[in-house]
């Protein structure tokens, strides 16, 4: 039932395997200009982190906890403030062509025009990837058919839901069958049944060699299927290791909890306010 092409042998697959597939060295990112008045916005600050082939690595984090920012520059998608970012040992700024070909990306945000219909708009991702156009069309339509969206096939992708944006847009990460993904929060917005078909994608794609790093806020996701772990707060990682080893005989939940409000204590001079105002409408308004 699963698109079922061999993954396109190249050079890359005499990496050895102690070369991460993804790793970054000291990634920081500030946004916008330090000025006096400003010290610009530090969204990731010396992120050193390793990803092992073949695992399934979740990153987690509270909104704002850099984790976009982070995949971003990992992927070449953003330039960093400093560091450096390497996809299968190759320099994602240095290297990019070596770098990028390697990856299967789903950002925050469009991947592809939304005005093409979505086979085309597949096909036109297929062929930029360097795929014949009738291999791209053949991946497109077991993909569409995959993610339950082939009955929305001639429809622009702009008229297709949150939830079949993500699937088309995974659809697209995956059409060159790269050794590496990298899903921004891949099951937001994913009904129940698709979101049991990209779980099962996504192990069966680590089974057979590759290797996946997604960001999720659902905890019982990670928990369930990622093999490896990394907690961020506040752009700094706190945390990251085999999912076994940091849950430490607790929940992903409660350690990610107690994170933020620990640094949001270290953080506060003053109490946060209530919402005693917030009486089910009772009180004066
Ligand atoms: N283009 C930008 N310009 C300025 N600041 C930005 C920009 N993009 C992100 N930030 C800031 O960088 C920080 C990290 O944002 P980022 O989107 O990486 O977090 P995130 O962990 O992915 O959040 P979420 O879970 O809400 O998606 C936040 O404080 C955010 O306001």
């Amino acid at each position: 039932m699963y698109p079922d092409h061999p993954r396109t042998p190249d050079a890359s697959d005499a990496t050895p395997a102690a070369v991460p597939a993804l790793e970054t060295r000291e990634l920081t990112k500030v946004y916008g200009t330090a000025t006096a008045m400003y010290d610009g916005q530090v969204a990731v600050s010396g992120v050193s982190l390793a990803i092992p082939r073949g695992s399934l690595y979740g990153l987690v984090g509270a909104n704002g906890a850099g984790k976009t920012t982070w995949l971003s520059m990992a992927t070449g998608l953003l330039r960093p403030s400093h560091g450096s970012a390497f996809l299968d040992g190759h320099d994602v700024w240095a290297d990019p062509v070596a770098a990028r070909g390697r990856v299967g990306l789903l950002p925050d945000g469009p991947t592809m025009s939304e005005a093409l219909p979505g086979h085309v708009a597949l096909r036109h991702v297929g062929v930029l990837q360097g795929l014949a156009t009738d291999v791209a069309d053949a991946r497109a339509a077991d993909l569409m058919a995959v993610f339950d969206i082939a009955g929305s096939a001639d429809k622009p992708v702009s008229s297709y839901s949150a939830g079949m944006k993500k699937k088309i847009g995974l659809a697209a990460a995956l059409i060159h069958s790269p050794r590496l993904l990298v899903l921004d929060e891949p099951l937001e917005a994913v009904d129940p049944v698709s979101a049991v078909t990209i779980r099962e994608i996504l192990q069966r794609f680590t089974a057979t060699g590759g290797t996946v790093v997604l960001s999720s806020h659902s905890m019982t996701l990670i928990e369930q299927i990622c093999t490896h772990v990394a907690i961020l707060d506040k752009g700094r990682l706190v945390t990251a290791g085999e999912t076994a080893a940091v849950r430490a005989g607790t929940s992903l939940e409660s350690i990610l909890v107690d994170t933020v409000n620990k640094s949001a204590a270290d953080g506060a001079d003053t109490a946060a306010p209530g919402l005693d105002w917030l009486d089910g409408g009772n009180g004066v308004r």
